[in-house]
């Protein structure tokens, strides 16, 4: 097995990073551009596999779409193969095929797409066998599983010869993304009403116009970073290619890194990360930014800092169930994550503390955020990142930024 060990830098860290390209909007403009018959220019396109893996896939002639584990390009594709009448086999790796696609999948095909599951009902391998339009313009959709179904659904409506209504259903989870779905359509011509309150979208029939667009950096690539600083004794980054009005909402790592000890100024080229002081305790809700919620655990538990967690359900259905993954490998770290509401309320403490001198062996779980939401805790103490090549899911040059403020050697465990 491969792994990494991350070792504390021996001087005080000063650093400009120039960070990937978001693969969350990096997804939709390729559709948005696939929907303008690729005539759109898009630059800053994301190196993330995900990415790549869509932009190939949008180009395929093949009939089997593998996806891998890239959880957007999977719904997205499949709205968008699904509604432009492609026949496609949308497949992925087994934790993909695990991952569920029933909610998308009811709506597509009220909408008039045939669409089989292959193995289980409810989870990819699923088969696209064309669209015939059912003549359906409004649509119910639960809203606390994944918002990807409802930014699948949003970007080909306005191809429905009468728009579509969506009205969403319960609570709404990781909304800050169907916001950025909007405002990215509304960059390529296409107009969303939303009526947040009534949770009413509605896109009326329209073309999409070609556009120049740029994609902007990573703000979850970005919190490692963030968590860097929190912990190293002595450092100041800079990170590139950020903009204080983002469309992404893990731009909230801005607020909630205050109260870890981290200060921002934006600048003309991104943003400037700074030491400050630390809070004893805090409590955020995840709801609007879930991938943030590794970074800030790990480095809660490495500053002894009480963290009061919610809206982390969604946990459970991504890369692999982070709420088990993380249990398990903060108490490598000498901490706790438990469940202390059924209202799905969680806590990380510090039990107790490890020394220094100890090296834990973080295993990652096929998860790109496990590898770097722990790889800062070297800036106080070795550890071990197994598998770190998982990181190419979002941000392929990860180790490579962080070789450059550390000593990191790559090792094979036996
Ligand atoms: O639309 C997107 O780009 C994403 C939405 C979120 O997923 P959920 O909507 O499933 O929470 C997020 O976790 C994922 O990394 C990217
Ligand atoms: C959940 C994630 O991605 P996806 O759902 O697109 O696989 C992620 O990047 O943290």
């Amino acid at each position: 097995m491969n792994a990494i060990l991350v070792q504390p830098p021996k001087s005080p860290v000063k650093a400009e990073i120039k960070l990937a390209a978001s693969k969350s909007e990096c997804n939709r403009a390729l559709i948005l551009h696939a929907l303008t018959h690729f005539k759109s220019e898009l630059t800053n396109i994301s190196e993330a596999r995900d990415s790549q893996t869509m932009q190939r896939l949008l180009h395929a002639q093949e009939e089997i779409a593998d996806v891998i584990d890239a959880g957007t390009t999977m719904r997205f594709l499949t709205a968008y193969f699904a509604i432009t009448g492609q026949k496609k086999i949308m497949t992925g790796t087994p934790r993909m095929c695990e991952r569920p696609i029933a909610l998308l999948v009811d709506a597509l095909r009220q909408l008039g797409a045939s669409i089989e599951y292959q193995k289980t009902v409810g989870y990819p391998p699923i088969m696209l066998n064309g669209f015939s339009y059912s003549g359906v313009n409004t649509l119910q959709i639960r809203g606390d599983v994944s918002s990807q179904y409802i930014s699948a659904l949003l970007m080909v409506a306005p191809l429905l010869p009468d728009g579509l209504h969506i009205e969403l259903v319960g609570e709404i989870g990781s909304r800050p993304y169907i916001e950025m779905t909007i405002e990215q359509m509304a960059a390529f011509g296409v107009e969303v009403q939303a009526d947040w309150t009534a949770k009413r979208l509605s896109v009326s029939h329209q073309n999409y116009q070609p556009q120049p667009y740029a994609i902007e950096s990573d703000w979850s690539g970005a919190s490692y970073w963030y968590s860097i600083v929190a912990l190293a004794e002595d450092a100041e980054i800079e990170l590139l290619g950020l903009k204080e009005e983002s469309l992404q909402g893990d731009s909230a790592i801005v607020d909630i890194m205050e109260h870890l000890g981290v200060r921002s100024t934006f600048t003309k080229r991104g943003v400037l990360l700074e030491k400050t002081t630390t809070a004893p305790s805090i409590g955020w809700d995840f709801t609007n930014c879930p991938d943030l919620a590794q970074t800030v655990a790990v480095c809660c538990a490495m500053k002894n800092i009480e963290l009061s967690m919610t809206g982390v359900e969604s946990l459970k259905i991504k890369e692999t169930d982070r709420i088990f993954a993380l249990q398990e490998e903060l108490k490598k770290l000498g901490a706790e994550l438990k469940e202390v509401e059924t209202n799905h309320r969680y806590e990380v403490t510090r039990v107790q503390t490890i020394s220094a001198e100890t090296t834990p062996s973080i295993h990652t779980y096929d998860d790109h955020r496990m590898a770097m939401a722990f790889a800062p805790v070297g800036m106080i103490q070795p550890i071990l990142i197994e598998e770190p090549g998982v990181v190419v899911k979002s941000y392929p040059t990860f180790w490579e930024h962080l070789g450059l403020i550390t000593t990191l050697e790559e090792l094979e465990l036996s």
